[in-house]
C-alpha cells in the first residue's frame, strides 16, 4: 500500500486497482476477493515475503525466531474485558494460529521494511542498532493513579505475541526505551494512560504495540470480520495533528503489524479522498487520521466509530488545545464512539500543560499518569545555543552558521539542517534566498500543496536538499534520521513549541545541536527558555538570564489565554491541591516516584497569545 498520496500517484496503475493490491499485482494478478489476506505460513515458517525480507536485510534478520518470543499467546491482557461496545463474541482464536483457506493470499502484503526506492542507500534503513539508550537510564520517572502495573526491562517480559515480537526485531529494537518500559505494561492491562516523555524517546511504539497486540489477541481483525459495503468499522483510532505525522505513524504501524493480520489505514487532508475511501473499503483495524479528514469521512458516513476499542492521541496536548479541541470533541464525544471506560484511551506527548491535562481528563477513565523526565523538558542529548541576533542580521548570521558547518567538513547528507521560521511567506523567501546563495534548500508549510509537502520532506530526508525551511507544521513528531542541527531562525511564542521543534534532533539516544536567534521581540520567551535550558543542564547566557529577570514581571499568556505562572507543569495535575479541593475523585492516589522527581509548579511562563489554526 502506498504510504502517501504522492507515492500513490507515482505507483498508481493506469486503470483498475490501487494500493497494496496494485503494488502486488505488478508481478501476479490477485483477484480482489483474495487481496490482503493473511499468510499461509506461521511465524515459524515465514511466507515468501518474509524470505525476500531476509534477503534484503541480510545480516539484520534476528537470530532464531523462536528464541525469546517463543510461547505465543498463552494469556491475554485484560483489556479484552471491554464490556459492551458491540465487540462481544466472535474471534476467540489467536491471530497467529493461522491455518485454513483464510490464510491464502496473505503473502501479497507489501513488505514495509523494504526500501521504497526513494531514499538514498545510506538512509534506506533506520539505524536503530547500537543506539545509546543508556542516555535515558537515569531519567526520573513518575507514575500516579490507582494500581500502577510495574515496568518491564525487556520486550521478552511482555506478552505481545510472536508476530509483533518478530517485527520488533526487524526494527532492530533491542530493548524498550524508558517510556516503553512503563507505558506498554500499563496499556496491556487495559488502563487508560496519559503519558509524557521527551521528544524522540519512542512514544509511537509505546502506543502502537499494545494496540496491535490487543487486536491480534482478540482475533477480531478486519480480515475476520464481515465487511459492510461503503462503511468502515476500525477497532482503533490514532489521531495526530499533521498530515506528515499521520503518514509517519502509519508507516511505523505497518512495520509493527506486518504479517499480524492487523490492517492499518491512513486518512489525511490534502490528498484525494477517493483513494482513502477505497483503502477503507478493503477493511481497517487501525485508522491513523488527521482530525479534519476524519470528520469528513464521518460526515459522509464512510467510517463508523462504534467498534473503537482503542483511542490514541499523539501530540495529545496539541490535539486538545484551542486549534483542535472542537474537532476532537466532535469525534470523540459527539459521534458513535464508545465512552471512556468502554474504550481504552491513550494520550501521549512530550509536553502536557496542566490546563490541557485538566481538559484531557474528560476523555479518560481511572487513568494512570506517566511522566518520563520532567513534563515539557528537553533531552540533554540536545546541545542548546541561544544567540542574540537582530532581525535585520538574521540572514547573514544564518549564512555564517551554514558556512562554518560546511567548513567543518560535515558531510551535508549526514548532517541535515532544519530551519524554523514563523510564517509561510518567510519560509518561501528564506528557501529561495538559501538556494540562490548556494545552499540547496526546500520548504514545508501550510500553503504548499500536499504533493509538494511530501516531496519536500522526501528530498530533505534523502539528503538531496539538506536544508529544510519549515513552519510549525514540521515541529511535532517527525522522525527524520540525520537531522544534526535545528535552527530557530524565528523563535516560537510558546515554549512547548520550542521543545518540540528542537526535538527534531537528538532522537533515539543520538546527540544533536539546536541554535536559536533571540532578540527583543522574543522577550516573553526569555524566562521559560532560561528555565528550560537550566533544567536540561545547558549553559544559559548571562544576557538571557537578565532578560528573563526583566520579562518575568510582565507575565504573559499561554495559548489558552490564561496567565502564565512560573515553571512548566512537572507532574500529574490531579495532585494540585486546587484540583483535590474541587471534590473530584479521579485521582486515587498511589503515586510512585524515583530519582527524586518531586518538583511542582504551574505551567505557563510568558508567551504570546497567538493561536495557530488547525494544520489539517
Ligand atoms: N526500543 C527502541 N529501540 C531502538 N530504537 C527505538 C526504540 N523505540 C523507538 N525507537 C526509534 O526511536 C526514534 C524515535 O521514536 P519516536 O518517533 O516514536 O519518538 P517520539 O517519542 O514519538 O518523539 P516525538 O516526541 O518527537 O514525537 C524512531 O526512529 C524509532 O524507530
Amino acid at each position: 500500500m502506498p504510504a502517501t498520496w504522492s507515492e500513490s500517484v507515482e505507483k498508481a496503475p493506469t486503470g483498475g486497482g490501487v494500493g497494496a493490491a496494485s503494488h502486488a499485482s505488478r508481478t501476479t494478478y490477485v483477484p480482489p476477493h483474495l487481496r490482503n489476506r493473511p499468510p499461509l505460513a506461521s511465524a515459524d515458517h515465514p511466507p515468501s515475503a518474509a524470505v525476500s525480507y531476509a534477503g534484503t536485510l541480510a545480516g539484520n534478520e534476528p537470530q532464531g525466531k523462536g528464541g525469546p518470543v517463543a510461547g505465543g499467546f498463552q494469556s491475554y491482557g485484560s483489556r479484552n474485558d471491554i464490556n459492551g461496545g458491540g465487540l462481544s463474541g466472535g474471534g476467540g482464536s489467536a491471530s497467529n494460529n493461522r491455518n485454513g483457506g483464510w490464510d491464502r493470499g496473505r503473502e501479497r502484503e507489501a513488505n514495509p521494511f523494504q526500501n521504497d526506492g526513494v531514499a538514498e542507500p545510506e538512509f534506506a534503513v533506520q539505524e536503530n542498532s547500537g543506539i545509546n539508550f543508556d542516555a535515558y537510564e537515569d531519567i526520573p520517572v513518575e507514575t500516579s493513579g490507582k494500581d500502577v502495573p510495574p515496568p518491564v526491562n525487556t520486550f521478552a517480559e511482555i506478552d505481545l505475541g510472536d508476530a509483533l515480537n518478530i517485527n520488533i526485531k526487524r526494527c532492530k529494537y533491542v530493548k524498550p526505551t524508558p517510556v516503553q518500559r512503563h507505558a506498554i505494561p500499563i496499556s496491556l492491562t487495559g488502563r487508560d494512560l496519559m503519558a509524557c516523555a521527551q521528544t524522540g524517546s519512542g512514544k509511537t511504539a509505546a502506543f502502537c504495540f499494545p494496540i496491535i497486540s490487543g487486536i491480534m489477541k482478540s482475533g477480531q481483525s478486519a480480515q475476520r470480520q464481515p465487511r459492510m459495503p461503503r462503511m468502515a468499522f476500525p477497532l482503533a483510532l490514532i489521531l495526530s495533528p499533521t498530515r506528515e505525522l499521520s503518514i509517519q505513524i502509519h508507516e511505523e504501524a505497518r512495520k509493527f503489524s506486518y504479517q499480524t493480520c492487523v490492517k492499518v489505514v491512513v486518512a489525511y487532508g490534502g490528498a484525494p479522498i477517493n483513494q482513502q475511501l477505497r483503502e477503507l473499503e478493503r477493511g481497517v483495524d487501525i485508522l491513523v487520521a488527521t482530525p479534519g479528514r476524519l470528520v469528513d469521512l464521518l460526515e459522509r458516513a464512510r467510517v463508523s466509530l462504534q467498534n473503537i476499542r482503542y483511542l490514541a492521541l499523539d501530540e495529545a496536548d496539541r490535539m486538545l488545545d484551542m486549534g483542535f479541541e472542537p474537532q476532537i470533541r466532535r469525534i470523540v464525544q459527539q459521534m458513535d464512539m464508545p465512552p471512556p471506560g468502554v474504550r481504552q484511551t491513550l494520550l501521549f506527548s512530550a509536553t502536557f500543560p496542566k490546563e490541557i491535562q485538566r481538559l484531557a481528563a474528560d476523555f479518560l477513565s481511572n487513568y494512570i499518569f506517566l511522566a518520563v523526565g520532567r513534563v515539557g523538558s528537553s533531552t540533554e542529548l540536545i546541545l542548546q545555543r541561544i544567540e542574540y541576533v537582530l532581525e535585520t542580521d538574521k540572514r547573514s548570521h544564518l549564512m555564517d552558521l551554514l558556512h562554518a558547518q560546511r567548513a567543518n567538513g560535515v558531510q551535508a547528507k549526514q548532517a541535515l539542517t532544519l530551519v524554523f521560521v514563523e510564517t509561510k511567506k518567510g519560509a518561501d523567501s528564506l528557501e529561495h534566498w538559501l538556494c540562490i546563495n548556494g545552499f540547496p534548500a526546500t520548504s514545508i508549510h501550510g500553503d504548499r500543496t500536499q504533493q509538494e509537502r511530501e516531496y519536500a520532506l522526501r528530498s530533505f530526508k534523502s539528503g538531496k536538499t539538506p536544508i529544510l525551511v519549515a513552519t510549525d507544521v514540521a515541529a511535532r513528531g517527525l522522525d527524520i534520521p540525520h537531522v544534526a542541527h535545528v535552527i530557530n531562525f524565528d523563535l516560537p511564542n510558546d515554549i512547548d513549541d520550542y521543545v518540540h521543534r528542537i526535538g527534531r534532533t537528538g532522537r533515539a539516544g543520538k546527540t544533536g545541536l539546536a541554535t536559536a536567534f533571540f532578540n527583543d521581540s522574543n522577550a516573553s520567551l526569555a524566562k521559560p527558555l532560561a528555565d528550560l535550558m537550566q533544567e536540561s543542564n545547558q549553559e544559559v547566557p548571562a544576557w538571557l538570564t537578565r532578560f528573563a529577570a526583566r520579562s518575568s514581571f510582565g507575565g504573559g499568556r499561554n495559548r489558552r489565554g490564561q496567565s502564565g505562572g512560573g515553571r512548566f507543569g512537572g507532574r500529574d495535575f490531579r495532585k494540585d491541591s486546587s484540583y483535590n479541593r474541587g471534590g473530584m475523585d479521579m485521582y486515587g492516589g498511589g503515586s510512585s516516584m524515583n530519582n527524586g522527581y518531586n518538583q511542582s509548579g504551574g505551567y505557563g511562563g510568558g508567551y504570546g497569545s497567538a493561536v495557530t489554526s488547525a494544520w489539517d
